[in-house]
């Protein structure tokens, strides 16, 4: 507590705080009672004219602690319950708000009767994203006080916006460059006396719209659309539906039955573990001991990218806004020229999208962005991201070239989807330097970064490439080196699925409904085709699965022992490689379309197929599709954390959340498969299996075998029952 010129100041201090890390602040039970009890000291107290409540270490509040969320015996004061009795005080209260003020914190702030911002501040109800809406009479005071769209846009979003935004749409009444708390005793100090009616949000109406109904409903249909699948944004429309239907007490009676109708539905489980996850993933291990708590990333303050085709193109344009001066180097001037306009052109989009930082871009100026043929312009860089095609040949020629030209303490990154990192990094003097940056396209959107180590990768160059994905806004995480590394290791066996499912009486339209309905951004057939077709063919190419190297008498069906289906082959070999050749597994309305439209051509070959190879086709239903896709993915998720290619499942599903369209609010892959009961898993993979007998895929792993053994245990447990069987870590 802190008293200043007749102004009693409600800051909890430390003892009283319960802290999540770095400083942060939330709202615990001993924050609730140490508030409630210094607001009704000060009311008592005819010296006290007036309240101010603030942070401390520059942070209003985080909110409310997530983890108490699954904590099943939440006792004491109410965060409702306290916000309703900041705002009755009968002496002005004025919230300080530094830092950040999110969720609970901005609610507490709703109960003042007036809020001062740092101009860094920024303030947002991100319960959305946790699969919740603000619980504490925020869904209710908000529209109050700055009008239906922009509440429901900040509620159903879960946004932070900045200091000016907010005051722009009046959440608050002041925004200070100097200090903060000073600023808000300033203004408690000159509204004293003057009446709080007005300023009590629970009193006021909400601001009319022309049609308020019809502007809900859409609201409605656009976070269905948005959100396939996921309850919470549209609880969110209800609450704030009931905000302008209802008196402010019957509205906070429905927003509390809406908000315990999220707390109790899973998704608020799945969507409270991806939060803990992504931070998890950022304590990373590797084989020999190396971990983030002991190793200390190298500088990163210039860089270069190799190759300018999609892919080096989305890298340069994130390194240009992350502010890191980069050098585009292309091996001739004709695609340096077309790759120079490319790169251009999605920096001015990006600028644009940025509005009033996009100056600080300043992509025309060469020492911040440079485009070469000469690699010797790479002698001084900290980082390479060598991004050319598949090519092992071609990538061993750049290392070797990299290995003789670069500093020696540059770190030499080969952004590859599939292709073995020790190997490449067998073309240079210093294998330690050497590690796999699978970005993913378009690599400026996309958040994911998967980090693969070699046999030979130091722990500093782990670090530093963690601390690339941190500097580039992107979620990086570190996985060992096999075929296909994490995220397109547990692709193989579902996209396969999905064809096998084409061979046997489904189509292409069918299959992706399914697991859009699922929650997928793309089916499956849809993702092939945006992806393009070719891309895998010459991969198989490469594998000796398909083309010349196949030896005569091959069956079309089968390779080394195991199903195969030519089917994807089959297509690219009569030119449909996708969108970008306007025929796929759909049909695009001009190459390079994105329109879907089901394609009659591939229903008639899929019936030509089926007729050549004698297969009788089948009506397969919706769980079956789904049974097979996601449960081979999650098999194989399964091996991988037996071979220690993962440190654990929340790695896993971090990499589906944010790389693979896999449905957030179902946590992931592994989270989804312990919701579903690691049994049925293993009993349905048996099942199906046992009807395919030629697939692997479909062979439930070992691991998974054992842990339903061990009697099933909970996701945090499952490595535990590893530490003898995984060789790597
Ligand atoms: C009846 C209903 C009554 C009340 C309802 C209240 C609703 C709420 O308040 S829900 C919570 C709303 N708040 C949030 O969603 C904020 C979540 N946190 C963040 O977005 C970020 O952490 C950040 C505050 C913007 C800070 O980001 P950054 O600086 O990058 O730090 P992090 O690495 O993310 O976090 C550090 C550390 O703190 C943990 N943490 C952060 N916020 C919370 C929280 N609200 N509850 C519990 N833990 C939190 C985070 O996990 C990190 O922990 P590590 O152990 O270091 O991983």
């Amino acid at each position: 507590m802190r008293r200043g010129r007749g102004l009693h100041a409600a800051g909890a201090g430390p003892e009283r705080y319960q802290g999540y890390g770095r400083g942060l602040r939330g709202i615990s039970l001993a924050v609730l009672q140490a508030l409630e009890d210094g607001l009704e000291k000060a009311d008592a107290d005819p010296s006290v004219k007036a309240v101010m409540i603030c942070g401390e270490n520059g942070k209003f509040s985080a909110g409310a602690d997530i983890r108490g969320f699954s904590s099943p015996n939440r006792q004491g004061p109410s965060l409702a319950a306290l916000v309703s009795l900041i705002e009755s005080s009968k002496k002005p209260v004025v919230a300080a708000i530094e830092g950040i003020a999110l969720g609970g914190g901005l609610e507490v702030a709703l109960g003042c009767h007036y809020r001062v911002a740092h101009v860094k501040a920024r303030m947002g109800l991100p319960e959305v994203t946790l699969g919740l809406l603000p619980g504490a009479e925020g869904t209710q005071r908000l529209p109050r006080l700055i009008g239906v769209p922009a509440a429901l846009d900040m509620i159903t979003t879960g946004k932070h916006i900045s200091a000016h935004e907010a005051l722009k749409l009046g959440l608050v009444d002041e925004v200070v460059e100097a200090n903060t708390v000073e600023a808000a005793m300033h203004l408690a100090n000159q509204v004293i006396g003057q009446p709080l009616g007005p300023r009590r949000l629970s009193l006021r109406p909400v601001p009319p719209l022309p049609d308020t109904d019809g502007f809900l409903r859409a609201a409605r249909l656009r976070v269905r659309e948005r959100a396939r699948g996921c309850l919470a944004p549209e609880l969110c429309v209800q609450a704030v539906r009931a905000a302008t239907e209802l008196p402010f007490s019957a509205g906070v009676r429905r927003e509390r039955e809406l908000f315990v109708e999220l707390l109790s539905s899973g998704q608020a489980r799945a969507l409270q573990y991806a939060f803990f996850a992504e931070r998890a993933v950022r304590r990373w291990s590797a084989p020999g001991g190396a971990a983030s708590h002991g190793a200390a990333p190298r500088p990163l303050r210039s860089a270069a990218v190799i190759g300018l085709g999609t892919m080096g193109r989305g890298i340069v344009t994130c390194l240009v806004k992350a502010n890191i001066p980069v050098v585009a180097l292309e091996q001739n001037l004709e695609y340096l020229n077309v790759g120079r306009k490319a790169v251009m052109l999605l920096l001015e989009r990006e600028a644009k999208k940025m509005e009033q930082d996009a100056q600080a871009l300043d992509f025309h100026n060469p020492a911040r962005l440079q485009f070469t043929v000469d690699f010797d312009l790479l002698r001084d860089v900290d980082l390479v991201i060598e991004a050319v095609f598949e090519d092992m040949a071609l990538k061993k020629e750049i290392f070797h070239k990299l290995s003789r030209i670069c500093k020696p303490e540059a770190l030499l990154c080969t952004n590859t989807s599939a292709l073995d990192i020790d190997e490449i990094a067998s073309a240079t003097s210093r294998p330690e330097q050497v590690i796999g940056t699978h970005f993913f396209s378009p690599a400026h959107v996309m958040r994911l970064l998967e980090i693969i180590y070699g046999r030979h990768t130091s722990p500093t160059a782990i670090a530093t490439a963690m601390q690339l994905a941190r500097a580039l806004r992107k979620v990086g995480v570190v996985v060992g080196n096999c075929f296909g590394f994490v995220g397109n290791r547990m692709m193989f066996p579902y996209v396969e699925q999905a064809v096998f499912l084409l061979e046997e009486g489904s189509r292409p339209e069918e299959v992706d409904q399914v697991l859009e309905d699922f929650g997928f951004k793309i089916g499956p057939f849809r993702m092939s085709d945006l992806a393009g077709l070719d891309v895998g063919w010459r991969s198989r190419q490469g594998q000796g699965l398909t083309g010349p190297s196949v030896p005569a008498g091959t069956p079309a069906r089968q390779r080394l022992g195991r199903r195969y289906s030519p089917l994807p082959d089959l297509l690219c070999e009569s030119g449909r490689f996708g969108q970008k050749s306007g025929t796929g597994w759909y049909r695009y309305e001009r190459a390079g379309g994105r329109t879907a439209t089901p394609d009659p051509g591939v229903h008639s070959l899929l019936a030509q197929y089926r007729h050549t190879h004698g297969i009788r086709p089948r009506h397969i239903d919706q769980e079956e599709i789904l049974e097979r896709c996601l449960f081979a993915l999650i098999n194989e998720g399964f091996a991988i954390l037996a071979e220690g290619i993962a440190a654990g499942p929340e790695h896993l599903d971090v990499i589906y959340i944010n790389g693979y369209g896999w449905p957030r609010h179902r946590g992931g892959p592994m989270f989804y498969a312990a919701t579903v009961g690691l049994p049925r898993v293993l009993a349905r993979l048996q099942h199906h299996s046992q009807a395919h007998p030629d697939v692997p895929g479909l062979r439930p792993s070992a691991f998974l075998e054992k842990l339903v053994a061990m009697g099933n245990p909970p996701l945090k447990e499952w490595m535990s029952y590893l530490s003898q069987q995984s060789p790597r870590l």
